[in-house]
């Protein structure tokens, strides 16, 4: 593979994790680099949501560096930590929308916990219509999320995401539990978002339609580390049976 002389946006350096005698991460090193798709594939259990965390400072890891845009988030402060924190959109499994606020309350929702990064925006009504305008649900601004498709609650919190204009998005399982129908949708949405707005995203997916469509780069997490790297056609004919392996479905 060709190296890279791009700065990466996010990194981590040899992030070592254990709990007990299970050594989950051992030595996993990742770059994710300005406006690329990165997808992280690792069969059930292999460590990707515990790496995940890491990031998003759930867990400690026992060793390593995690540096986003060059700075260390192991040992930033908790006020700097939450303001490089609103650098980045997170689209989780669980990332469910509150039932009781309409889609428009869901969306100010984070802009009134940043409000010292918002005052640089349009306003908040204007920043919430963007959003869904982006996700192509604004007729859908004072509905409850009740009253949503499962694939419309998806593009809600992808708007949510949005919202404080991440210059990261990480992406955890997208698209599952939907149809493929749905899915569809939902990753010619991210494609279009990235375009929109530039974000560099990191995306967790088994899904293997969706690793083929939206990567530019895969890495493959196998036993603790980065097992294998490249793109979607460079892994999928790889001559290790075990990277291919993934490939399959
Ligand atoms: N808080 C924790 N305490 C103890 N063990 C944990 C904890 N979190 C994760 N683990 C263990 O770490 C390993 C990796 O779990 P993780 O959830 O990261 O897997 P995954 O790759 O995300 O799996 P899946 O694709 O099924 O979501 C598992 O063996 C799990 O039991």
């Amino acid at each position: 593979m060709k190296k890279d002389n791009r700065k990466p946006v996010l990194e981590l350096k040899d992030i070592h994790k254990s709990f007990g005698t299970n050594h989950v991460l051992k030595g996993f090193n990742m770059q994710l680099y300005e406006g690329e798709n990165l997808v992280i594939m690792g069969k059930s259990g292999s460590g990707k949501s515990v790496m995940v965390k890491c990031i998003v400072g759930l867990v400690q890891p026992d060793r390593g560096s995690i540096t986003i845009k060059d700075q260390d988030i192991i040992t930033m402060g908790q006020k700097e930590l939450d303001l490089l924190r609103t650098e980045i959109g997170f689209l989780f499994q669980g990332s469910a929308l509150y039932d009781s606020m309409t889609v428009r309350e869901n969306l100010e929702f984070p802009l009134r916990r940043h409000e010292d990064k918002v005052k640089n925006f349009q306003g908040t009504d204007a920043s919430v219509k963007s959003a869904l305008e982006s996700v192509g649900l604004l007729h859908a601004i004072d509905m409850m999320p009740s009253e949503l498709s499962g694939g419309m609650q998806r593009r809600v919190a992808l708007a949510r995401a949005l919202i404080l204009k991440p210059e990261i998005i990480m992406y955890d399982e997208p698209t599952t539990g939907l149809d493929p129908i749905t899915a569809n949708e939902i990753i010619q949405l991210m494609r279009s978002i990235q375009k929109e707005y530039n974000t560099s995203s990191l995306i967790i997916t088994h899904d293997v339609d969706c690793a083929r469509v939206i990567s530019n780069r895969i890495i493959l997490l196998v036993d603790g580390i980065n097992y294998a790297e490249g793109t979607y056609e460079e892994l999928s004919n790889s001559s290790d049976p075990q990277a291919r392996a993934f490939f399959k479905n």
